[in-house]
């Protein structure tokens, strides 16, 4: 398991993310702990996060997947090219799809496990499920597809 997430390796001009910027002061700091086989996350959702009563906003829950399955395919991509995260060329994704399955109710007030695998490995598009899991009940299952962009369109006009 590696020691950082590696949300960490985000170049600091870019990592301003809703999701998982470190330099977002009001986001959510999502994490991906990337083992070379499986990428995991977790999350304890704020009462500000709830959907109904008792369980959590699903729009939360696809932006814990949508950034974690990304920060999941930067992992392994760096992986298969047989690079430390965060050295150069570097490796950026976006997200083209994000398909959603809420399979239950998810209830507040427990940590929420995210695990994320790759399913497809290309040259440009990285196909990546994910499940979320409430006390090891899955109640969530996804497939994100992650296009691989080139870094300079994180950066602005006027950069
Ligand atoms: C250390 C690292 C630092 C990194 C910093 C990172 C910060 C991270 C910030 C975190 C951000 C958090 C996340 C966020 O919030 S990211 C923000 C939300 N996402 C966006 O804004 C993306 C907007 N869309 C685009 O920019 C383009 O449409 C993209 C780049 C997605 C595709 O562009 P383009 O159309 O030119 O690509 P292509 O035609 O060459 O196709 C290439 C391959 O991709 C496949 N495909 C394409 N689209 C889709 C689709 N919709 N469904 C399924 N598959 C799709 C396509 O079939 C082909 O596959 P293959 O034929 O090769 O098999």
């Amino acid at each position: 398991m590696s020691q950082q997430p590696i949300q960490n390796f985000y170049k600091d001009d870019v990592a301003i993310c809703y999701g998982c910027g470190k330099h977002n002061a009001d986001g959510l700091h999502i994490k991906t702990f990337w083992d070379g086989e499986i990428g995991r996350s977790t999350f304890t959702p704020r009462p500000e996060h709830t959907a109904f009563p008792g369980f959590v906003y699903g729009g939360l829950i696809a932006s814990l997947i949508d950034c974690h399955s990304i920060g999941t395919a930067i992992a392994a991509a760096y992986d298969a090219a047989g690079r430390a995260p965060g050295t150069d060329p570097e490796i950026t994704c976006v997200t083209g799809n994000l398909n959603v399955s809420y399979l239950k109710p998810t209830p507040m007030g427990v940590e929420l496990v995210l695990e994320a695998r790759i399913k497809e490995m290309g040259e440009r598009k990285i196909v990546v499920t994910c499940s979320v899991y409430a006390q090891d009940v899955e109640t969530v299952r996804a497939e994100t597809v992650a296009v691989r962009v080139p870094s300079r369109m994180f950066k602005k006009e006027a950069d």
